[in-house]
């Protein structure tokens, strides 16, 4: 059995496998330019993110109706649940589809069918984050807000993901308090490949509750400071940091420093289908190149689940947490 952790940085977007790209392309009628799976996995050499977004956006054309969407989540709870995944926050990227002509309600009420039959199919309870396109104009931002005001029942959080460097955190000061205004709760992506800088700017000017990745914080040892003493979570990806090139090796990968400095970090997998494993593939890969011993990785399980928003439900979290204490290695 697998050690119980919650997922709080999984694009729902990036767990489509090449084999559902295939499938959901016949579905609807659409040409991929890869001759088939094998070809399109041989894409998955990526220099920086960009070069990935290139890919990520493009293959989501396929993504057309409510069951694609609900298949896709399906897919990801399952293999998530399988790999010890008892709660999952999963972003989703609204500008992505309705910039094709796909609507925002053909995207939630999907993703919904999945994620709301989640706890009794899969044993995951799941909260949805809808993140802004920080290389989009803020006043896109404001009006995928706008129309999502029908579906804020079925949304928890607002995030800011896509290109980060040139995009500081600050050109979505409005949008952000818009969303605080509305009670949702708020995360950004700062720090993956953008400076410190963006990390602190999250934080004091869009009100952030966690930082998405946050790696280059260890640039700035105030900001390293500040980020232990307010216990900010960072949900970190460290095969995504490898793929994307953020770090040269796993064995480079800074997270048991950042342990050792009192960083209150997550384990996650970012981009599955994308950069080579789910989120117990990541929490293998650590223990096995980086050393990590059991009690390092119960710390990581159990930060899993206090930097979750699990605050409206503080029984299941509880429990969650006993899972973790209990969990024999
Ligand atoms: N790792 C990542 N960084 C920024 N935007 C993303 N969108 C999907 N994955 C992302
Ligand atoms: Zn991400």
């Amino acid at each position: 059995m697998p050690l119980p952790i919650a997922e709080l940085h999984l694009h729902i977007e990036g767990t489509l496998e090449p084999e559902l790209a295939f499938a959901l392309a016949a579905r609807n009628g659409v040409t991929l330019p890869h001759a088939d799976t094998d070809a399109l996995r041989r894409a998955y050499d990526f220099q920086d993110l960009q070069s990935f977004l290139d890919l990520y956006y493009a293959l989501m054309d396929v993504l057309r109706t409510e069951q694609d969407f609900a298949d896709l989540a399906d897919a990801y709870l399952a293999r998530a649940a399988a790999q010890g995944v008892r709660h999952a926050e999963i972003f989703f990227d609204p500008q992505a589809h309705t910039q094709r002509g796909v609507e925002l309600g053909t995207v939630v009420e999907g993703l919904w069918q999945a994620l709301g039959r989640s706890e009794e199919r899969h044993g995951v309870s799941t909260r949805l984050i809808m993140c802004f396109l920080r290389d989009e104009s803020a006043d896109s931002a404001l009006a995928t807000l706008k129309d999502a005001e029908p579906y804020l029942d079925r949304i928890t959080g607002v995030g800011l993901d896509s290109a980060e460097v040139g995009h500081p955190p600050a050109e979505f000061r409005e949008v952000y308090e818009a969303a605080a205004a509305l009670g949702l709760r708020r995360v950004a992506h700062a720090g993956e490949e953008g400076p410190p800088a963006y990390i602190t700017e999250a934080l004091d000017v869009l009100g952030v509750e966690r930082v998405d990745h946050g790696l280059r914080c260890l640039e700035d040892p105030a900001l390293v400071e500040r980020l232990v003493r307010e216990r900010i979570p960072l949900t970190l990806c460290p095969l995504s940091n490898v793929r994307l090139r953020a770090v040269d090796t796993l064995a480079d990968h800074p997270l048991p420093a950042m342990l050792d400095a009192g960083l209150l970090c997550t384990v996650n997998s970012d981009d599955p289908a994308y950069f080579g494993g789910y989120a117990g593939d990541n929490l293998d890969a650590v223990r096995r190149t980086l050393g990590l011993d059991e009690e390092r990785l119960r710390e990581l399980a159990r930060n899993s689940f206090l930097a979750s928003f699990l605050d409206d439900d503080e029984e299941r979290r509880a429990r969650y947490l006993a899972e973790v204490e209990a969990y024999r290695f």
